[in-house]
């Protein structure tokens, strides 16, 4: 697996880093022995050190934990992990039977959990973080969903105060950065917008976008974006490349479930039946065509995916490098399931 320097950060990056949703339990309780079996599946299929995603929301920081939990286990060293902890949540104590944060996405939760978006926020973030994850430490830090805390606004005044908070949180990311106390500063968003805006705005060493570049989904706009942050030698990393699962058969797009009963999800339907088609004519794998779509836009250093089960990510690190003949990509240019004009494959 060919390493490439992670924008600024200095560290170099593998061509796939873990995903840790899962052990946090969005959309289904996870039980700990497939937990243990995932983290041990991370090592066995990238060469140390291995780049795991991660965020004090998920799980209400249950996944934090197991991550500090499983990797002592396994006797990693801290030198061969590199851990990326998404910041804008602490774990709160749960009152009551249910956590009160984004119902019905995570489950058998033992904490709820707490937006906190500030210069004092983000540190209790950072902080508790690194107690979660005992022995290791978070060496990449970003502030987590943007676009959700600005989308929560109330009022223009109340965006704005929004927008403070958010700057206020890098002003104490930056320090830490300064201090050598972690290697990057980055954000980890589903609306890309909010990541160009942040951008404007923040200095950072890279970027993760989730759900937004993808076979599915890639708008000029966002081409032209991403050629803006390699000229500037911003890192970029591209996660949900499955689009939450939808692309390969599951029933969520982008962490919703499609019914059918809508127009929108009657043409999702219609698109995914298209690609499927396309992939069994010319025997390609579905998750590798949506891996190598995902990591065709130069600048894009690496893909987070999923770390459903250690099945999954072995086939998905098996598929990371391959390549489908071009005649595959054209194809599917004429029939409009990628856009015909995106100039890359094909
Ligand atoms: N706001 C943010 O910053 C976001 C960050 N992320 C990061 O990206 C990571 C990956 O995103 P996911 O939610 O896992 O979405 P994803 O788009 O990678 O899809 C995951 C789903 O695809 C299925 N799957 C995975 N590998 C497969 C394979 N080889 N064959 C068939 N099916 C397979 C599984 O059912 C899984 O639930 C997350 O764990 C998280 O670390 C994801 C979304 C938002
Ligand atoms: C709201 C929300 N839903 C699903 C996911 C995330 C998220 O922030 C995330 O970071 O990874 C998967």
């Amino acid at each position: 697996m060919q390493r490439q320097l992670f924008g600024k950060t200095g560290l170099r990056i593998p061509p796939v880093v873990f995903g840790s949703t899962s052990l946090g339990n969005l959309f289904a309780e996870v039980p700990d022995e497939a937990k243990q079996q995932v983290v041990a599946e991370w090592f066995r299929r990238v060469e140390a050190p291995v780049f795991i995603d991660s965020a004090g929301k998920y799980g209400a920081g249950m996944s934090l934990e197991i991550i500090g939990r499983e990797l002592a286990r396994l006797n990693i060293d801290p030198a061969d992990v590199v851990i990326s902890n998404k910041l804008a949540w602490t774990r709160q104590p749960l009152v009551g039977d249910e956590p009160t944060f984004e119902p019905g996405a995570w489950f058998g939760l033992t904490h709820d959990a707490r937006q906190e978006i500030s210069y004092e926020g983000i540190l209790r973030c950072y902080h508790q973080g690194n107690e979660l994850l005992g022995d290791y430490q978070a060496g990449l830090v970003s502030v987590h969903d943007p676009d959700e805390y600005l989308a929560a606004a109330t009022d223009s005044a109340d965006h704005k105060q929004r927008w403070h908070d958010i700057e206020e949180a890098y002003r104490a990311l930056g320090e830490l950065r300064s201090e050598g106390k972690v290697l990057g500063v980055g954000v980890g968003a589903k609306e890309w917008t909010s990541i160009r805006d942040v951008c404007d705005r923040v200095d950072l060493d890279w970027v993760m976008l989730a759900n937004s570049l993808t076979i599915m989904k890639h708008p000029p706009e966002l081409l032209a974006f991403i050629e803006q942050l390699d000229e500037a030698g911003v890192g970029i990393l591209n996660a949900a490349v499955f689009n939450a699962g939808f692309a390969l058969g599951g029933k969520f797009y982008d962490y919703r479930v499609v019914t059918g009963e809508s127009a929108e999800d009657r043409e999702l339907l219609d698109w995914r039946q298209r690609f499927q088609t396309a992939c069994q004519r010319f025997d390609v794998a579905p998750a590798a065509a949506c891996l190598e779509f995902a990591r065709s836009v130069p600048g894009i250093q690496a893909v987070a995916i999923s770390s459903s089960s250690p099945h999954n990510i072995a086939r998905t690190v098996a598929a990371v490098d391959g390549a489908a003949p071009p005649s595959f990509w054209s194809h599917l240019k004429e029939m409009h399931v990628i856009d015909p004009s995106f100039p890359f494959l094909g």
